[in-house]
Formats: C-alpha cells, structure tokens, sequence
C-alpha cells in the first residue's frame, strides 16, 4: 500500500501534485536541487491548498496527509513507497536522478514518471529493477485536473500498473491506463495535433493569436469538456467526418519540426507566464490576477461537471 511519496522536482507541477496527495491522506516529501524552487513551492502549495478548499476536496477528518519539504534527497526518498520524478522534460537530466536515487531506495519502491511524453521503455533503460517504473502523467494545474494517465513500458510489470491506477482512484481522481508506449501517450498527442494547427494558422496570418483562442475556447474547448470527441464524431454525423475529412485532412499541417515562431521566441527567452512574455505579455501583477481568475473559473466548471452544482 502507498503511504510515503516523494517527490522530485518542485517546478510548474510540483506544488500543486503535492498539495492533492496530502489531501488524499498521504505523506508527501518534496525535494528539489533549487533552492529558490522550494522556496517557490512553499509559496504555491498555500495557494493550491484554497483551491483545493474551494473544489470541496477537504483534507481526511482524521488523517495524516502532509507535505513536508527538504532539500536532501536522501531524506526525500527514504522510507518512500512511490518517487514521482518531475524534472525537466529531459532524458538526461531524468536518468541522472534515477541514478542518483537508485541506491538509496528499495528494489520494489515505485518510481514513476511525469513526463510528457519520454515513452516509459526509454526511461526504465537508466533504473534498476524496471518493472517497478510507470508513467504518471498529470495534466497542469495538477491540483484542479482530475485526469491522470498511467503507462506501462515494456518491462514494467503489471502490479505496478495496477497499484498506481488503485492509487489514483483511491484519492478520488481519474486514472486513464494507456495501452501502448507511444510517445506523447494520448493527452499530448491529441493536445500537440491541435497546438500544432493552432501555431500554424498564427504563424501564415490567417488569425490573430486573440481570436484563435476565442474560436478555439468557445467553439471547441467548451463543448469537448462535456462531449468527447468520439461522441462528438456521433453529435456531428460520421457523414459530416467523412466528407469534411475527405478534403481537409490533406490541407492540414503536416509539419514535422518545431514552428519557426516557436523557436524565435524560445531563442529571445520569450517562454510565456514563467519569464513574463510568450504569445502574450504579462505583468506580476498580471500573472496573479489571470491565475485566481483562471483557477476560479476551472473549480466551477468542474464541480459543475461533476453534478456538484
Ligand atoms: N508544465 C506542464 O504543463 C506539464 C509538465 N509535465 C512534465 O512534468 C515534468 C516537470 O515539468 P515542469 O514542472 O513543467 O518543469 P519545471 O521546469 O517547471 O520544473 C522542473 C523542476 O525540476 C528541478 N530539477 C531539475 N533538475 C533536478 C534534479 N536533478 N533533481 C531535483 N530537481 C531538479 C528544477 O529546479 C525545477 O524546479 C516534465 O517532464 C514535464 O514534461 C507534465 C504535465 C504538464
Ligand atoms: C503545452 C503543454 N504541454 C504538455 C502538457 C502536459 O500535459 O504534459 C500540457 C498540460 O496542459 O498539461 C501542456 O499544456
């Protein structure tokens, strides 16, 4: 049974990962190499605590969920049940902390992966005992989305599978098992087909970045929240799909590389919220703003969705 998790890498995802376990009733050590990235983290885990309180995820009446932060890793990992690593999506850098704690954990201690999208089979390629490491691939903001999607490699065994989807369910969240290794599993490869699209249109001119968002909220993301989109291929009519898909298809982007107006941003460290300008600019005071907002708005659409309301 999982009890102790640690994990590893105190980023975007980290505070708020933790922040949901604890209030699963399990005890939570966070470690990053950063300083400044624990310090970070103390500041968000406060803040996706109120979200959690507004989501009517309350902590267990008796329990001992807690998140305690450390910057030794070895205090991070001992005694853990489940690793969660949460580095930066990098083979790397991810092999170097599968190493760095393969001596100081137990042959059976679960190690899981948030990648994005590393297939499993690569990374288990830098672990001892691979049939304990599995993909957990948690959507952002990890503390408001319920979906998670577990992935086997080929040498992970099937009980780990099976332990980390129970855990998941046991906490109250939505474990989707994926059956085949593929890169980008099936949240980002279905995200990435339209992010691609989406860049494309911007980047030849045909819609401003404003408006693509408004088309895309409004006339797709909207309704996919309750139809998915195999149900939606019912709604329309597999009729409309054929002929539609007939002459589209072939028109849409095909490219295979990154989008040259993502790496000239990229290249000018025009990375988006985190350095204050991306496709948009932001302000701190922005930031704050846009993010209460945005976090407000995802707590009632789901407990809407959820019948809650
Ligand atoms: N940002 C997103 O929307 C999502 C990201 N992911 C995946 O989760 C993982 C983490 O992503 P983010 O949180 O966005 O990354 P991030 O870049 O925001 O944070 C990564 C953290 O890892 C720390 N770190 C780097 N090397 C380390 C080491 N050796 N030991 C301990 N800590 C170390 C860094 O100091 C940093 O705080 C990646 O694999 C990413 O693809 C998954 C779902 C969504
Ligand atoms: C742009 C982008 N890339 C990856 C992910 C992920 O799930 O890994 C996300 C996300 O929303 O979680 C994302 O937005």
């Amino acid at each position: 049974m999982i009890q102790r998790i640690a994990i590893i890498g105190l980023g975007t995802m980290g505070p708020g990962m933790a922040a949901r376990l604890a209030r699963g009733d399990l005890q939570v050590t966070a470690y990053d190499v950063a300083p400044a990235a624990i310090e970070r983290a103390r500041a968000m885990l406060g803040t996706a605590e109120g979200v959690l309180d507004a989501l009517g995820i309350a902590p267990p009446p008796a329990g001992v969920g807690t998140v305690r932060f450390t910057d030794d890793l070895g205090e991070a990992v001992s005694g853990a049940d489940l690793i969660i690593e949460n580095v930066p999506e990098n083979i790397v850098v991810k092999a170097d902390v599968y190493r760095a704690i393969d001596g100081l954990i137990a042959s059976d201690t679960i190690v899981a992966s948030d990648t994005s999208g590393i297939p499993i089979t690569q990374l288990q390629a830098h672990i001892s005992h691979p049939e304990r490491m599995v993909g957990m691939h948690w959507s952002n903001p990890p503390h408001i989305i319920p979906m998670i999607e577990v992935i086997a490699g080929e040498k992970t065994a099937p009980q780990t599978v099976a332990t980390i989807r129970d855990l998941i369910r046991s906490i109250g969240l939505l474990p989707v098992v994926v059956k085949k290794d593929v890169p980008g599993f099936v949240e980002n490869r279905v995200l990435y087909a339209l992010l691609r699209e989406a860049v494309d249109l911007v980047e030849r001119g045909v819609i401003e970045p404003e408006d693509l968002d408004t088309c895309v909220s409004w006339g797709i993301g909207y309704k996919i929240a309750v139809v998915g989109p195999m149900a939606l291929l019912d709604m329309a009519g597999l009729d409309i799909y054929k002929s539609v898909s007939s002459f589209l298809n072939a028109d849409l982007s095909n490219r295979d590389d990154v989008a040259p107006m993502v790496l000239e941003k990229t290249g000018a460290s025009k990375l988006g919220i985190k350095s204050g300008e991306g496709m948009f600019s932001y302000t701190p005071e922005q930031t704050k703003a846009l993010q209460a907002d945005r976090a407000r708005k995802l707590v009632a659409v789901r407990r809407i969705l959820e019948g809650r309301e």
